[in-house]
């Protein structure tokens, strides 16, 4: 049975980064995202905007919506301060196979712990089985049309409080119109859109912070 893409992406890593080194891991997918393979992680345009966010927020709790091959996993946990932690979701059996690997072989297993579900049920279960109180920071880059309604979940869980960060991927390409308009319409955020490219190509994406206000 022939590979996968995501298993070919993970394999590159495997033989051409350096293990325990978040850095190395990144590049690395970026150097085969770019050259060989195109995939949907974030990349190194829009990844420098997480990594600005993340260091601005310095979140303890954060929670990822989307883990895919892992790559904003592991850039998001080398930012992290010790004992601060990432949560990240993903539904995917394969995908959360390929994500669990890169996490391990980056050597930020012991601030990532990867939560394998669908969103809609793992939001509601982070308060009494993974003992959140609130998130600090979250990245959404799951599917599109799914960032309104995991964030009106996560207002209802009681997950956000004042200044909790949202930061969401592809505002523009694919696209997440009618998140822009809940979030922008919303009382209750303070939002921040970040032009940028569609990661390894010249098309034009954004990616929009949603400070919650309380
Ligand atoms: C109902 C379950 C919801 N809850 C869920 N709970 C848990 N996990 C979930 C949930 N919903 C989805 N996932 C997982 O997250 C990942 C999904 C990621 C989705 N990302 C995109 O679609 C995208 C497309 C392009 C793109 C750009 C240009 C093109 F030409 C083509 C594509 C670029 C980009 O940067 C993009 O992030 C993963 C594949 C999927 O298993
Ligand atoms: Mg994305």
């Amino acid at each position: 049975m022939n590979q996968s893409k995501e298993q070919r992406i993970l394999n590159f890593v495997l033989q051409n980064a350096v293990r325990g080194d978040p850095r190395s891991v990144v590049d690395t997918i970026d150097k085969y995202c770019s050259q060989k393979e195109w995939a949907m992680n974030v990349g190194n345009e829009k990844g420098l905007i997480l990594d600005k966010t993340v260091e601005e927020v310095n979140p303890s709790v954060a929670l990822e919506l989307g883990s895919y091959c892992g790559y904003s996993a592991v850039r998001i946990a080398r930012l992290l301060k010790a004992g601060a932690r990432l949560l990240t979701v993903e539904f995917n059996p394969e995908f959360a196979a390929i994500a669990r690997q890169m996490i391990e072989f980056a050597g930020v297993q012991d601030k990532v712990k990867l939560l394998e579900g669908p969103s809609q049920e793992i939001i509601p279960q982070l308060k009494k089985k993974y003992e959140v109180d609130t998130l600090d920071f979250v990245f959404l880059d799951h599917w599109k049309d799914r960032y309104t309604p995991d964030t009106i979940l996560l207002q209802e869980c009681n997950l956000l409080r004042k200044g909790s960060v949202l930061l969401a991927d592809n505002v523009i390409f694919p696209g997440a119109p009618d998140f822009l308009t809940y979030v922008r319409e919303s009382p209750h955020f303070q939002c921040t859109n970040y032009p940028s490219h569609l990661e390894y190509m010249q098309v034009e994406d954004a990616m929009e912070k949603a400070v919650f206000l309380g």
